[in-house]
């Protein structure tokens, strides 16, 4: 089965440490159909990719942690199935050895709301929220955003975030079937139901965040399952307020890498502040047989993306300082 895209360590150094990384399982026990653009989705095997990844992951014995981008069932998952195949899912992400840490996408909210949902992934945000950090060690710091929380999906209707949400989406997009961008232009065509935001008090606590890892030294990375810059994704599947996080994060130097999902195809930039965004490519995409998934090895000045098969192997330099 696949087989990683190796690039060659030009220093010949030990990483720091190593994590695991997958994203859109969009598993469910469904036939395969087509994305409304035309693109194969193969709902039954996007489960064995994962499988595959957990397994190579644990034969490797060195990564720390597995980070999960979002969208683990998808929205054509039976309803009353929905349950019982997100815990099916997350039992195969529970054989890795380590810790999964998880984001969630806008499908894993079609599926369940946000209070049956959060434990299950055990996301540690209080009051149905779903951003948190942890530091794998005490040079780096990773940050994982909630992009639905501003969202007309996964809360409660009368929720003040849903109603936000819809108010915005109002506002920005005439169309009567808010998933579609028909008639925006250029960026406004993030401005889908299937988007979403971050709001003002995330945006607060990600402004702390940053104070705090540029007092402690640490280098951060910044994970959501929406994409943060329009040169790694298309328009369509951007953040709704990227701009607005990234004027935060460009106020720091700390951040180095931005990593996301959503847009299925995967993508690279490096930002006018030299930040890399990379989008990963969906499992549920790999025709059979095929894979996406990946590792990382961190170092002091670079993060190296080992994709293996559909996911593009990608090294990610920066300036080691995490306070210039
Ligand atoms: N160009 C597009 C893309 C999507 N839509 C709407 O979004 C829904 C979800 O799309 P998928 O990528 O998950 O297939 C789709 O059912 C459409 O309603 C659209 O209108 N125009
Ligand atoms: O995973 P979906 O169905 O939300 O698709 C998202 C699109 O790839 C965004 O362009």
């Amino acid at each position: 089965m696949g087989s990683a895209n190796n690039l060659v360590n030009a220093q010949g150094k030990e990483p720091l440490f190593s994590f695991s990384v997958i994203s859109d399982v969009q598993y469910a026990d469904i036939p395969d159909r087509r994305s409304f653009i035309g693109v194969p989705r193969f709902y039954r095997h996007s489960i064995l990719v994962l499988q595959r990844a957990v397994q190579q992951w644990n034969d490797h014995k060195r990564h720390k942690f597995a980070l999960n981008f979002g969208d683990i069932v998808d929205g054509l998952c039976p309803k009353d199935q929905s349950l019982g195949t997100v815990r099916k899912v997350v039992e195969e992400f529970e054989k890795f050895n380590g810790p999964t840490y998880h984001m969630i996408g806008n499908h894993c909210l079609y599926n369940l709301p946000r209070d049956t949902l959060l434990p299950i992934l055990k996301i540690p945000g209080p009051d149905g929220r779903a951003y948190y950090d942890f530091s794998p060690t005490s040079e780096f710091r990773f940050v994982i955003l909630d992009g639905y929380d501003i969202s007309a999906i996964g809360w409660p209707q009368d929720h003040p975030n849903t109603l936000e949400a819809l108010k915005f989406l109002q506002q920005k997009n005439p169309n009567i079937e808010k998933n579609s961008p028909a008639g925006l232009v250029g960026l406004e065509r993030r401005f889908l139901k299937f988007n979403g935001g971050v709001g003002k008090e995330q945006l607060e606590w990600l402004d702390g965040i940053l104070q705090e890892a540029t007092k402690m030294k640490q280098k951060v990375v910044i994970c959501c399952h929406l994409p943060l810059d329009p040169g790694a994704t298309s328009q369509e599947a951007l953040l709704w307020n990227y701009d607005e996080v990234m004027n935060l994060i460009h106020t720091y130097n700390c951040v180095k890498v931005c990593l996301a999902g959503h847009d299925h195809e995967g993508g690279h930039t490096i930002d006018s502040h030299g930040i890399h965004h990379r989008v990963l490519e969906a499992a549920l995409e790999c025709p059979p047989g095929t894979d996406a998934f990946g590792y990382v090895d961190v170092y002091n000045d670079r993060l190296s993306l080992i994709g293996t098969d559909r996911m593009e192997s990608t090294d990610m330099c920066f300036s080691p300082q995490a306070d210039l």
